[in-house]
Formats: C-alpha cells, sequence, structure tokens
C-alpha cells in the first residue's frame, strides 16, 4: 500500500514544527509543493543548520517525496577525494527522516541498507530523492536514490522506519532486544 495521505493537518510553509518537548517536533504534514523542509532541530548531524560539523541539508517536498541537493566536502572524505560511505549512509538516513513530514509522525530507522553504485565524489553537486514505497501499519518501507548531474544513479538505499510515540524520545533507558 501506498500512503500519500497525510493523517494530520497541515503545516504553514515557512513556519516552525510543532514542538511537543523542548526540542522533539511532532512531525507535522507539511503540504506538497511547500518551501525548504524544517530541520529536524538545529543540531542534527544531517539537517541542523547550527551544527557546524554536520552536512547542512535541505530538504524539500515534492509530489512524490522528499529531495535536496548535496555536496559532499573534505570533511566527509573517505579514500581520497570520494566520500566516506558512512557519510553517504548518514545523509541517506537524514533523508528519509525528511518523509516524516509527509506522514505526520515520528519514527525512527529500524533498518537501512545502501547500495553504493559508484564512488560518490567530494565537491560535486548531486540530487538526492526518498519516497515512501509502502506502509504496513507502523512500518514505513522507504527507497531513496543519489543521483549526479548526468542522471546517473550512484547510489540506492533502502529503509524501514518504525513509527513511534514520543515516549521513545523522553526514555533514557532503552533495552535491546533480538528478534
Ligand atoms: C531530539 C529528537 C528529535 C526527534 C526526531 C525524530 C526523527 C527524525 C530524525 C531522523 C534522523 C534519521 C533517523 C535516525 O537516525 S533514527 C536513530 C537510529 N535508530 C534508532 O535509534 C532506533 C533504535 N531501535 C529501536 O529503538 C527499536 O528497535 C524500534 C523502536 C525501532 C523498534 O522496536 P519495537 O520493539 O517497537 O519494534 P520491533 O523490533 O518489534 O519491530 C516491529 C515490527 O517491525 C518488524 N521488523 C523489525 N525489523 C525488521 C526488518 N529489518 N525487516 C522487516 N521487518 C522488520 C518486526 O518483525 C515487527 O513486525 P510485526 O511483528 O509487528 O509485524
Amino acid at each position: 500500500m501506498t500512503e500519500d495521505t497525510p493523517r494530520t493537518g497541515t503545516h504553514e510553509p515557512g513556519s516552525e514544527p510543532c514542538e511537543a518537548e523542548d526540542s522533539i517536533p511532532t512531525f507535522p504534514v507539511v503540504a506538497s509543493g511547500s518551501a525548504d523542509l524544517p530541520p529536524h532541530h538545529d543540531h542534527c548531524l544531517g539537517c541542523g543548520p547550527a551544527n557546524p560539523h554536520g552536512h547542512q541539508l535541505r530538504v524539500r517536498r515534492d509530489a512524490h517525496g522528499v529531495h535536496a541537493h548535496h555536496r559532499f566536502d573534505s570533511r566527509h572524505v573517505g579514500a581520497p577525494t570520494i566520500a566516506h560511505g558512512g557519510a553517504v549512509a548518514t545523509v541517506l538516513d537524514d533523508l528519509f527522516g525528511f518523509l516524516l513530514y509527509t506522514v505526520g509522525e515520528l519514527a525512527v530507522t529500524r533498518h537501512l541498507a545502501i547500495d553504493y553504485l559508484a564512488p560518490v565524489l567530494l565537491d560535486t553537486p548531486y540530487t538526492l530523492r526518498a519516497h515512501i514505497h509502502a506502509r504496513d501499519g507502523r512500518k514505513l518501507h522507504l527507497r531513496a536514490t543519489i543521483e549526479n548531474d548526468h542522471a546517473h544513479v550512484v547510489t540506492t538505499a533502502t529503509a524501514l522506519f518504525l513509527i513511534v510515540d514520543i515516549d521513545h524520545f523522553l526514555t533514557t533507558t532503552h533495552q535491546p532486544h533480538h528478534r
């Protein structure tokens, strides 16, 4: 089942997300065609504008999901001239996190899988896209791509995000468990 249907109210472009607990946003649905989506929070490694070590992703909603334009730089180097695979994963995980603005609920990454099809080069423009492939109750099955300026897909990713309630972020002790 593809999920496009907003489950909560819409969010005015340019305004801040609702704050349920200090810096924990509740992810109101942002209407398709809106301007840049708000960062998850100011210091988020993926998108926080106040995190000098972060990627400071700026993400927009579109008809299919979300997209961003991004250049990795020397802070993200792995092999010389090539972005570190972990940095690429960070950005994709965070991009997936912006799909929550199309769902209007909190969710976290349960599973992330990446295919590195070709090197992601530093100081090179890329377009990142993500969409909800399917929703099954709490489970959001997500897909993403990174494409270069020649429309070649260099990376693909899939993720399973699980919807959680706000207590997830307020609990200080999480017990690991095995499937
Ligand atoms: C300051 C804070 C700001 C807040 C910002 C918010 C987010 C935005 C930030 C974005 C930043 C980027 C994002 C980030 O960085 S998110 C940060 C990284 N992620 C985490 O920290 C999550 C850590 N994990 C957990 O807390 C728990 O494991 C969660 C809560 C996720 C699930 O534990 P829970 O006990 O609740 O669930 P379950 O394990 O019983 O599973 C439930 C169902 O799922 C099925 N299943 C499980 N695995 C798989 C699999 N691999 N393939 C297929 N299916 C799978 C499973 O069979 C079951 O199915 P069913 O039996 O029900 O049918």
